[in-house]
């Protein structure tokens, strides 16, 4: 995945707020990133541009040889669904499906077959397999976090993106999923991009990319939290 001079601006004329200004920054295939900076810097957006949620005021994003910002709204769907794993703060599962069900929802809206022995690989790895049958209501946060990733890794996709996947978690839980994310990379070979704003949830990306006022201000590899916080404190308010 790669975002070359991508810039974002919402509304027009005198209202207008550039949220990217001519972002490039390249998100290589089995790594694990995450986007820091503080509140309104442009995380979100760069996210949601990445993944093809939103589009770029101009610039390109490509994943893997595919340019997301000149496909049309169903093809973009498509890519969406077909490409990318989404994991969010609020889980996003739903409640009336059991954890199998949820997991395997964007295979049938894809018209995909199950693989199940991938479906269990995947269960066992988000450490859920004793749970198929629970509804997320019978869950955890943590659990139902975990049930997300499930979902974001069903169909194989290129990139996993996580806007916040522990904000709502306390700490036991949130080390679980990040412990999770780091072994979909390391030994799933997934790409993952996450948005979060707690320097310890950081520490467990291979790079951190600092944001500012929509422009990148800086990156750490192999982050440790203390260093996170440090460049956080000299970026300002977060
Ligand atoms: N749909 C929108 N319409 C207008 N302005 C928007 C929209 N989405 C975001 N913005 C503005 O763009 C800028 C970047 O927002 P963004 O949500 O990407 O920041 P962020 O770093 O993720 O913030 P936070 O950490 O608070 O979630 C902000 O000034 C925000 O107010």
């Amino acid at each position: 995945m790669r975002l070359e001079s991508v810039s974002k601006e919402y509304g027009s004329g005198k209202k207008a707020v550039r949220a990217l200004d001519a972002v490039t920054a390249g998100f290589p295939r089995g790594t694990f990133t995450a986007v820091m900076g503080p509140s309104g810097c442009g995380k979100s957006t760069l996210l949601n541009c990445a993944a093809g949620l939103d589009r770029p005021t101009s610039g390109r994003v490509m994943l893997g040889d595919t340019e997301l910002s000149s496909r049309s709204e169903s093809e973009l769907t498509e890519l969406r669904r077909d490409r990318i794993g989404f994991v969010f703060q609020a889980y996003n599962l739903l409640g009336a499906l059991t954890v199998e069900e949820n997991v395997t929802l964007p295979l049938r809206l894809a018209d995909r077959k199950t693989d199940q022995a991938f479906l269990r690989a995947v269960l066992t790895a988000v450490g859920l397999g004793e749970h198929v049958k629970r509804r997320p209501g019978e869950l955890s946060g943590g659990q139902q976090q975990r049930v997300a990733v499930a979902r974001a890794l069903i169909t194989h996709p290129d990139m996993v993106v996580a806007d916040e996947p522990t904000g709502a978690l306390d700490t036991r839980s949130s080390k679980q999923v990040l412990e999770l994310l780091r072994h979909v990379v390391d030994d799933m070979g997934q790409t993952v991009l996450m948005v979060t704003h707690d320097p310890v949830a950081a520490s467990y990306a291979d790079s951190v990319v600092f944001l500012t006022d929509g422009r990148i201000a800086g990156e750490l590899t192999r982050p440790t939290p203390e260093q996170v916080a440090s460049r956080m404190t000299h970026l300002g308010e977060w």
